[in-house]
């Protein structure tokens, strides 16, 4: 993870004359999807990247600790041995980014990672009334203590739509701000809700809001909403990760998640990270995929780079 973001006071001139001149958000978000494609011998190089990168999530009611530890399990081995030597990566430690569940399987997370020796991942877990965020805040915060007690290294939290949408980034910044302090040590990433918020206004405002309350990574969707992960909203995201570094020299990550499914997906997402913000926020430290089935695709993707697609939709063994 990055080094802490600190936070700043709460300055309400930040807010004043924003505007996103959405066509051209738009635009450029579809200059992302169709003209950059990957050339095919860095092809493998961007698909281990971007696995390296992915919160592995599952966030269902039916989860349970046998398929937490599965969860966990994979999230060590993310990708098939055979295939990880034939790309020569045998030497590299190729693991995703961290798990991600909800608070209750925040322990399972833990007995799983000590079962499978070797590198420790980061536990994120959800809190604050995740997916919605309705209760109350004391409930809240008392839940992401529990959590970090429990074992959680990274907590996503919620934030207040109703402060949003009724323009009240006070009151967003200062719930944001005492859910860093009940993290301790524990990094915070801030959920936006951004299908819920109305505008991508409101979106630039949320962003600068949890920057300045002290969130590590800013995440688009919880993955539950109507709308999740789209490049537009990620681009004015990115935009306030941007102007937050201009004006106080720290670097926020960025956390897409929700509906994100394709190693295409998954690459276009990296492309946007380097061309808005530079190679820094190609890792881990600043840059997560949040998604419970992304890496199908991506395995798939390598199993076909290194042995053919013909091989890898035909070929059997005849012994
Ligand atoms: O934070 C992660 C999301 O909840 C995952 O969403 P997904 O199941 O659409 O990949």
């Amino acid at each position: 993870m990055s080094d802490r973001n600190p936070g700043t006071e709460f300055d309400a001139s930040w807010f004043e004359n924003i505007y996103i001149n959405l066509p051209a958000v738009k635009r450029r978000a579809e200059t992302l999807g169709t003209r950059r494609t990957v050339k095919k011998q860095w092809q493998a190089a961007w698909l281990l990247r971007a696995v390296s990168c992915i919160d592995l999530t599952t966030l269902s009611g039916d989860d349970t600790p046998a398929n937490v530890s599965r969860l966990c399990f994979k999230a060590k081995h993310p990708v098939r041995e055979d295939i990880i030597k034939a790309l020569g990566m045998e030497n590299e430690n190729i693991t995703v980014g961290a798990v991600c569940v909800y608070p209750n399987r925040v322990p399972d997370c833990v007995n799983a990672m000590k079962a499978c020796n070797g590198t420790e991942i980061p536990i994120a877990s959800v809190a604050t009334g995740f997916p919605t965020g309705q209760v109350p805040l004391k409930t809240r915060l008392e839940e992401i203590k529990l959590a970090v007690e429990d074992g959680a290294t990274e907590i996503d939290i919620v934030i207040n739509r109703n402060y949003a949408l009724n323009q009240n980034w006070k009151g967003v910044y200062e719930e944001v701000r005492m859910m860093r302090e009940a993290c301790g040590k524990a990094h915070l990433k801030t959920i936006l809700a951004t299908g819920e918020l109305g505008s991508m206004t409101n979106v630039y405002k949320a962003s600068l809001a949890c920057m300045m309350a002290g969130a590590d990574f800013i995440k688009t969707s919880t993955g539950k909403e109507g709308v999740n992960a789209t490049f537009p909203v990620a681009l004015v995201m990115v935009r306030a990760i941007r102007e937050y570094y201009q004006r106080t020299g720290h670097k926020v990550g960025f956390k897409p998640a929700g509906g994100i499914r394709s190693a295409k997906d998954a690459c276009t997402w990296l492309i946007l990270m380097k061309e808005e913000l530079g190679d820094d926020w190609l890792s881990p430290h600043l840059f997560r995929l949040g998604a419970s089935s992304l890496l199908i695709d991506i395995e798939r993707q390598l199993f076909h780079y290194v042995y053919g697609r013909y091989a890898a939709t035909h070929e059997i063994p005849m012994s």
